[in-house]
């Protein structure tokens, strides 16, 4: 345990670690796959914003009593099938699916919202960019929407940089159900400028029905300290969600 007094100084504790901050209380998961890469970034990124952060391992059945999960990016199951099609049968998956209908915050961000899709926790699925390349940028993203729990640092129409990085990040899914993600208010996050990648509508991030479950192409655990990035953007995201743990408390 570490005796720091600010989120700044507990981010110097060891990736990996379970520590916890006591800046304020909340504790958040991030799942490793097999194949997994950004996982530490975002352990790291929920330790800078003063919450302990708990490593989960796929394989277990325990979501040990977090009070939010991220699927971070990366290459799980080395992207066989399609993007997140065997992650989603982790046994933990079957743990997280229950949490989320329950309410729990999830966060999937790039590969992890391709297994929130397989999982169709969220609706929709990510395909191969239609510039066929994989696509590595600092991304400007608007905001469309305050009202997840991911998102609640954020004002609707705010303009925003985040790091964009893989080769299946095209957003698809039936007019139907665009419509209803339009009208319903659940695109939260859309590209600004050129799109990168033939998502429709340029959306980079959506949400379930509830606000509790988010996922989007772009990382925010990349975007949370100005010595490796050029912008914070980032860390909103997780101060949003520990901002509504404190508020069940
Ligand atoms: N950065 C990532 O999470 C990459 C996701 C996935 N492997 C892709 O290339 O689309």
């Amino acid at each position: 345990m570490t005796t720091a007094t600010s989120p700044e100084q507990a981010s110097t504790t060891a990736p990996g670690g379970t520590e916890r901050t006591d800046a304020t209380g909340a504790r958040i998961g991030v799942v490793t796959f097999p194949g997994s890469l950004d996982d530490h970034d975002a352990l790291r990124a929920v330790r800078l914003t003063g919450a302990e952060a708990v490593p989960l391992w796929h394989a277990s059945q325990s979501l040990e009593g977090v009070d939010a999960v991220i699927l971070p990016g990366g290459f799980s199951y080395g992207d066989y099938l399609r993007c997140g099609a065997i992650a989603r049968f982790s046994p933990l998956m079957g743990e997280l699916i229950e949490a989320a209908g329950d309410g729990m915050p999830v966060l999937g961000i790039c590969n992890g919202f391709q297994i929130l899709c397989e999982a169709h926790l969220l609706p929709g699925a990510l395909i191969r960019n239609d510039v066929r390349t994989f696509v590595c940028r600092d991304q400007r993203l608007r905001v469309e929407t305050s009202d997840t729990v991911w998102t609640r640092d954020f004002l609707a129409g705010e303009e925003i940089t985040i790091v964009l990085k893989n080769g299946e990040g095209g957003y698809v899914a039936d007019a139907e159900t665009v419509a209803r993600l339009e009208g319903e208010d659940q695109v939260v996050f859309r590209y600004v400028g050129p799109n990168p990648n033939g998502s429709v509508h340029d959306i980079a991030g959506i949400t379930n029905a509830r606000g509790n479950v988010v996922g989007l192409m772009p990382h925010p655990e990349h975007n949370v300290e100005t010595l490796t990035s050029p912008s914070v953007d980032g860390r909103r995201f997780f101060s949003s969600v520990i901002g509504f743990v404190q508020t069940l408390r």
